[in-house]
């Protein structure tokens, strides 16, 4: 049994899709492009494009290239929405905010609707009450009752050298059932608080982009890829179910551990 009661399809019948790129640059690079179409299909299929970003060094070099780009730059900003995956329990002025880190890389540079802008709140005293606020923010965007799951047309994530991805962390995130959209993460060893989306509504995305870079991320990828899926252990298995919806941009050093 895997976290939750779960019964997961082990994952030797799953052959994520994995672009390997060769660098930080070409994988910002790819992710630029991937953006950029998944908004334009989702503009013209549905007039709306809901994204939500992670925070981190590698989605950071990204969110600057999109900015530089001409194509992200031609985009129709005015339909597009802009969400959290997470975020840690700071003003949005922190330098550790993960709305700060896309706002300075990537929002300030494009003509995006301030109100199409839908952070994380963090200036609410009690951090429970941020995460149903947020819940409140996504049912209100995405039009849903009570009951309903946001589908984003993207999710950018990132993983962690631990697996984790999102703000669900190793051997402290258990994937129970919940209807909750958002939950709160509380961080021993004096790391920050923080919010983040749920398991549900990650998998429910129409598409997600995982970005994985660095030579410390390679021997827990090689685990990941190659292990029986174990969400407890390795966060990051949550997408095993929805694996065909998931992009994986590896750089080489990150993959180097890939058999
Ligand atoms: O708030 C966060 O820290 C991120 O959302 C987190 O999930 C991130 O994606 C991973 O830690 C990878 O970060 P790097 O890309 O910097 O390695």
């Amino acid at each position: 049994m895997i976290g939750g009661g779960q019964v997961m399809e082990a994952t030797a019948k799953y052959r994520p899709n994995i672009e390997v790129v060769s660098d930080a640059e070409e994988l910002a690079s790819r992710a630029v492009h991937l953006f950029v179409s998944t908004a334009r299909e989702a503009l013209e299929s549905r007039g709306t494009f809901h994204v939500a970003l992670s925070g981190g060094q590698t989605p950071k070099l990204a969110f600057e290239r999109l900015a530089a780009s001409p194509a992200a730059q031609a985009l129709h900003w005015q339909h597009i929405h802009v969400y959290w995956v997470d975020e840690r329990y700071v003003p949005a002025d922190s330098p550790q905010s993960n709305y700060r880190l896309a706002a300075e890389a990537l929002l300030k540079k494009v003509p995006i609707p301030p109100d199409n802008i839908h952070r994380i709140p963090t200036e609410h005293e009690d951090i429970c009450t941020a995460a149903r606020s947020y819940e409140t923010i996504l049912r209100n965007a995405f039009g849903l009752d009570e009951d309903g799951v946001p589908e984003f047309d993207l999710i950018v994530l990132g993983m962690g050298a631990d697996g984790h991805t999102a703000s669900l962390l190793p051997n402290c995130f258990a994937p129970f059932d919940t209807d909750d959209l958002a939950c709160v993460v509380y961080v021993m060893d004096g790391r920050l608080n923080r919010i983040t989306l749920t398991h549900p509504v990650l998998r429910a995305a129409k598409r997600l982009a995982v970005l994985v870079s660095g030579t410390e991320k390679a021997e827990t990828l090689r685990k990941v890829l190659t292990g029986e899926p174990d969400e407890v252990r390795y966060p990051i298995h949550i997408l095993w179910p929805v694996l065909g919806k998931v992009i994986w941009l590896v750089d080489r050093d990150a993959a180097a551990a890939i058999p």
